[in-house]
């Protein structure tokens, strides 16, 4: 009795001293977390079918900056445009770093790209985007690159042959990232191995659960935590070590003599192990390393496949659900290179109309359900609400590409609205916006004007079986992505 009644003690305190801790955040739904997450948050997602549709739900409620509870962690999103703007744009200076749940860790170290902090992130970002620059990335070389890819995996298509569309649009952007890291693409002797990692890391994606990265450190030692998160992170270790063998090889065969690296480099790991090596020579402290190197190329073999391959794949799925558009776009390509050459991104001022299509593509598709969080480094007021120092902050851009504010009727795919309305084109933000907005902007532009367009100036696209849904196959997944679908191409003579 007196256990059971310390016990109780015990939880009244914690809940009234979080009741008076949730104060300091701005609103969201029932503010106790794990509750807040388990009832509320589950119940709104299967009300409407998704978490886009929940926080929707939620900033009708409480207006446009919420709180939603991670496990233990308040983390504020903000679902409208200005305030994004506001907040990660002209308070930039405040939302630099990376708020990350606690078993991102486990695998990075404080390593890589995408979720690391402070001077190191500074120096990798740094690094990595002049070194794309110097690779040909918004310049020629890539678009050669891009169009060779393309060419190589439909010039051979007959008209009878059914496309696996999602996974050939997997192998290009595979392939198109792993040339600019390794200087090869997939091929017969390796294609087997990229696709078991790809589809163990694929389903772990799929059925990942923010929460479950939110268990905090203490509870992640308790056997059952430790045992699922181990499970969990296992494909990614797998990729992790993949891409570390190559690299060692390279080392390797670099010291044997068997690869040689001129005054240019050929690829970015060559690029940074030429980094490292002078940092060494000259004696000078850096964050250039041999496991810097393995996560930075990890974070661009991962980022820059999933997203543009599932954008691609939105492409050819909307264009099947309405043929209207993809007959103006094909008349507007073929109107610029005649039917007889490759479009190139020198044509985009003459293709207004497909310029929109791309952005409505990426608009609706939405492939990111809940966008990477931000720290707050000071305590900072938007819209009249306080963000507190530590706090976790995103500009929800599902919820922003959606928001009828802006894009009337937001789930119809109709790309004039960006013809009428030249504005739309700034608040449409598929990349993120700030300091820490997408570093492959530049090559996933490329890759996707260049794909789309030569495939439908190119080929008459048909479904094979029957047209795919325009609704994702899972809206709860991190990455919203289409069905997966067959189609035939028809070259136009
Ligand atoms: C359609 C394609 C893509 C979309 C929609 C996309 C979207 C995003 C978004 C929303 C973020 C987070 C931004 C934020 O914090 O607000 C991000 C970050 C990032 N993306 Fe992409 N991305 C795409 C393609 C790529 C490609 C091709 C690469 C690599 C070449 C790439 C590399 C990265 C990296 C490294 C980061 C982390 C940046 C940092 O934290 O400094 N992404 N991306």
């Amino acid at each position: 009795m007196i256990l059971f009644s310390i016990f109780l003690c015990l939880i009244i305190y914690f809940i009234i001293k979080h009741i008076l801790e949730v104060r300091k955040y701005p609103p969201g739904p029932i503010s106790i977390p794990v509750l807040g997450n388990l009832f509320q948050l589950a119940y709104y997602i299967k009300k409407t079918g998704s978490p886009l549709g929940a926080f929707k739900l939620i900033k009708e409620q409480h207006g446009p900056i919420f709180t939603i509870w991670l496990g233990p962690y308040p983390a504020i999103l903000i679902c409208d445009y200005e305030l994004a703007v506001e907040a990660m744009v002209k308070k930039g200076a405040n939302f630099v770093d990376r708020w990350n749940p606690p078993n991102v860790d486990v695998l990075r170290k404080g390593h890589g790209l995408m979720f690391s902090n402070g001077d190191y992130w500074v120096e990798q970002r740094r690094f990595t985007l002049h070194t794309l620059r110097n690779l040909g990335v918004s310049r020629n070389i890539m678009e050669r690159r891009i169009l060779d890819e393309f060419h190589m995996r439909f010039e051979n298509v007959k008209s009878d042959d059914a496309i696996f569309i999602n996974e050939v649009f997997e192998l290009i952007t595979a392939n198109i990232i792993n040339r600019i890291l390794f200087s090869y693409g997939f091929d017969e002797k390796n294609l087997d191995k990229f696709y078991s990692l790809k589809k163990r890391m694929d389903y772990q994606l799929d059925n990942a659960n923010l929460l479950e990265a939110c268990v905090p450190e203490f509870a992640q030692k308790f056997s059952y935590f430790k045992k699922r998160s181990e499970k969990m992170m296992e494909p990614f270790f797998d990729v992790k070590n993949f891409l570390q063998d190559q690299i060692v090889e390279r080392m390797e065969e670099i010291k044997n003599g068997t690869h040689e690296v001129g005054e240019e480099p050929s690829d970015f790991v060559d690029a940074y192990l030429m980094e490292i090596q002078k940092m060494k020579d000259n004696h000078i402290e850096s964050s250039f390393s041999l496991e810097a190197l393995v996560m930075a190329v990890f974070d661009l073999y991962f980022a820059g496949q999933e997203t543009t391959a599932a954008t691609l794949a939105w492409a050819v799925c909307y264009f099947l659900n309405h043929p209207d558009v993809v007959e103006r776009v094909r008349n507007e390509l073929r109107d610029v290179t005649g039917g007889n050459r490759d479009l190139s991104q020198n044509d985009k001022l003459k293709t207004p109309y497909f310029n929109a299509t791309i952005h409505e593509i990426q608009r609706l598709a939405n492939i990111v359900t809940i966008n990477l969080f931000r720290r707050a480094a000071e305590d900072v007021e938007i819209g009249g609400v306080t963000i507190r120092k530590g706090q976790a902050v995103t500009a929800q851009i599902g919820n922003i590409l959606s928001d009828e504010r802006y894009f009337a009727d937001p789930d119809k795919f109709n790309p004039d609205r960006y013809l009428s309305d030249e504005k739309l084109e700034n608040q449409t933000i598929p990349f993120g916006i700030g300091k820490r907005a997408c570093l492959g902007e530049s090559l996933a532009k490329a890759e996707l004007y260049l794909i789309i367009g030569n495939l439908v100036q190119r080929y008459k696209i048909e479904a094979v079986d029957k047209t795919p849904s325009e609704n994702p196959l899972n809206a709860s997944s991190a990455a919203r992505k289409p069905e997966k679908f067959y189609i035939r191409l028809n070259e136009i003579k």
